[in-house]
């Protein structure tokens, strides 16, 4: 497949990351108790980058996690077997978790991020960060702070790449 549309280019994906960042500290009145955990994995990279921006405004350094999913995907019986390749430095009873991930589609990672994060403990709340908001939802999910809302068809592929993963930053539709 090839790119059939540019979305979002390396400057406006960082103005949205910003935005994006800028919101979380609005909506929570700062940042006292908060945690970012990115859903690996790029929304592992996007949740670094909301910390960088975050210390970079309020001089705070908001704990960063990065969670693995598989063993707790509907679709993926066999995701038992996998090692969790989760890196949760610190304990999430009674925090503020803002969960990260690049895309929202199904709704379905998510569902599976709660399932993971709530096997671990009992976060005071759970807020949902997207760069990308694609539509289609098959679950009662929704994000509470997204870079884009980008309504697609089911057929197109969206995809984000990040500087560190994939050389650069960009959000395009393959087609
Ligand atoms: O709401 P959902 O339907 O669950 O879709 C969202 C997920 O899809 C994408 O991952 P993808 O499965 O494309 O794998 P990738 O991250 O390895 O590209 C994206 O990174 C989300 O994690
Ligand atoms: O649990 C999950 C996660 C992503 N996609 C699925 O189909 N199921």
């Amino acid at each position: 497949m090839e790119q059939k549309a540019l979305i979002l280019d390396e400057k406006a994906m960082g103005r949205a990351i910003a935005r994006i960042s800028f919101e979380i500290i609005e909506r929570n009145k700062g940042v006292d108790n908060l945690c970012l955990i990115g859903i690996l994995s790029r929304g592992g990279q996007l949740a670094r980058r909301i910390a960088d921006k975050i210390k970079s405004v309020e001089d705070r350094e908001v704990p960063v996690g990065l969670l693995d999913i598989t063993r707790f995907r509907d679709d993926r019986p066999d995701g038992g077997a996998c090692p969790d390749q989760s890196e949760l430095p610190f304990d999430i009873n009674g925090k503020k978790v803002v969960l990260v991930d690049d895309v929202i589609y199904t709704g379905r990672t998510v569902r599976a991020a709660i399932d993971a994060l709530m096997a671990r403990g009992r976060p005071e709340r759970i807020q949902l960060a997207v760069l990308v908001d694609r539509g289609h939802r098959e679950l009662p999910i929704r994000a509470d702070f997204i870079g884009k809302n980008l309504p697609t068809s089911r057929e197109e592929q969206v995809k984000v790449l990040v500087k560190e993963r994939d050389g650069e930053d960009k959000v395009i539709i393959l087609g």
